[in-house]
């Protein structure tokens, strides 16, 4: 069925409460957005595995030999339940980097790593060589999950040209989405490609990414919200750059320096994430502006803590001032340290105070825009289904 080529999607995602405390084991809240990571899977030369990442500027193409040379170093059995080492990890590394030269070598490893351990296994059996192209319409490195949703695409695709998953597209069909057991595998190779890029990720990106939706995420343990809550979100992107593998490093050293400090601090933010849960629950049912001040209070409380752990970022101060000053609340979203904040829109915040907040937000600097949240997680697409800018960013590349 791939022979014929496919595509696919996965969301990004915006975490509500709970970011880098989930790490820790607490509890996070996060949904999806509706802007997506896409992959585009075609056969190609013989022996080659070529891939297009336009988004981190990266074209290279690989033989399979050197691929299954790589292979060698990992053990015939490496599975979704373990972590790579970290000689196997510096290994993809090296191989990614020298090989390519590449200006994202983390997305090149993870790339390598998953089609060794799902093209090349003795427990899949082997894929004919590939052309593989990804686009997002999401900004990278910025907190919305780009790489967890490059990971998910990335699992769907290679576990679906193995035979591993099906390829539930019917002719006639615009989209598809797989059963729950195939959703799980496809989830947890989606954690090994995070656990490449990011190094310690928790698992709420990837489980975004991969059920799409609202959830709960807890220490593996993924929840559905009852129903997707109805709030307005807007997203801006303070365009600094950083590293989610660094960032959350850095909060593993300050809990190491001053565990009777930092400890209770991720306790108090899983404590904001279950009662944000217990008020989305209750508003789901009648949404009303009543619900919003303890939303907005939990928001703020929650930045604090962030600030407190060290992921803020002066760009994110001002971004909280600037809507503050609109009466708006709002919080960093992902790693932090720079990156994309949310702020939370009022059933009856006018689309004038919008735009009046989004007005001074971009005079810093900043992108912003109105999401919806909620989007389906990976999906396939028939071509027919993509939007024109879509197909034309698949065909074009
Ligand atoms: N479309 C893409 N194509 C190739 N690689 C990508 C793409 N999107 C993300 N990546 C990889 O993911 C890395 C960014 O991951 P990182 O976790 O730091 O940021 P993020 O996932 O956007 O934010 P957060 O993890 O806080 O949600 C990039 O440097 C790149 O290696
Ligand atoms: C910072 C963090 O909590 C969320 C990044 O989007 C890291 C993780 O959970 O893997
Ligand atoms: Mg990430």
């Amino acid at each position: 069925m791939w022979e014929r080529g496919l595509v696919l999607s996965a969301p990004g995602k915006a975490i509500l409460h709970g970011e880098h405390a989930v790490v820790h084991g607490k509890v996070a809240l996060a949904v999806a957005l509706d802007l997506r990571t896409f992959l585009r899977l075609r056969p190609c030369a013989e022996g080659r595995v070529c891939v297009r990442l336009p988004g981190v500027g990266v074209l290279r193409s690989w033989d399979i030999p050197s691929l299954q040379a790589l292979r060698s170093g990992f053990a015939a059995d490496f599975d979704e339940s373990k972590p790579p080492s970290v000689e196997q990890l510096d290994t993809l590394r090296e191989f990614a980097g020298i090989a390519a030269g590449a200006t994202a070598p983390e997305s090149l490893a993870t790339l390598a790593f998953l089609y060794m351990c799902l093209a090349i296994s003795a427990k899949y059996g082997d894929v004919p060589s590939m052309d593989i192209l990804v686009w997002s319409e999401l900004p990278t490195g910025a907190g919305l999950g780009s790489s967890a949703a490059y990971s998910v695409c990335l699992a769907a695709a290679l576990l679906s040209a193995c035979g591993a998953v099906s390829c539930p597209l019917k002719e006639g069909e615009s989209t598809a989405r797989w059963t729950e057991e195939e959703l799980t595998l496809i989830n947890s190779w989606a954690f090994q490609g995070e656990r490449v890029i990011h190094g310690n990720p928790s698992g709420v990106d990837n489980a975004v990414g991969t059920w799409g939706g609202a959830l709960r995420y807890q220490s593996g343990k993924i929840t559905p919200l009852k129903r997707v809550p109805a709030l307005r979100i807007l997203l801006t992107n303070t365009n600094v750059p950083r590293s989610t593998k660094v960032l959350v490093a850095g909060v593993k050293e300050k809990i190491l320096k001053f565990p009777a400090i930092i400890k209770p601090v991720l306790d108090s933010i899983d404590a904001i994430s279950q009662e944000c849960q217990s008020v989305l629950e209750v508003m789901s049912a009648n949404p009303s502006p009543e619900h919003y001040p303890v939303l907005e209070e939990l928001f703020d409380i929650n930045q604090h803590h962030l600030n407190v752990i060290g992921v803020g970022h002066p760009s994110l101060d001002r971004l909280c001032r600037v809507t503050a000053s609109h009466g708006l609340h709002s919080k960093l979203t992902g790693a932090g340290g720079g990156g994309c904040g949310i702020t939370l829109l009022r059933p009856d915040t006018s689309a004038l105070a919008v735009e009046a907040a989004k007005r001074d937000l971009c005079a810093c600097g900043f992108e912003c825009w109105e999401t919806s949240i909620g989007a389906p997680g990976v999906t396939l697409h028939s071509s027919s289904s993509l939007k024109a800018e879509v197909l034309h960013a698949l065909t074009e590349s």
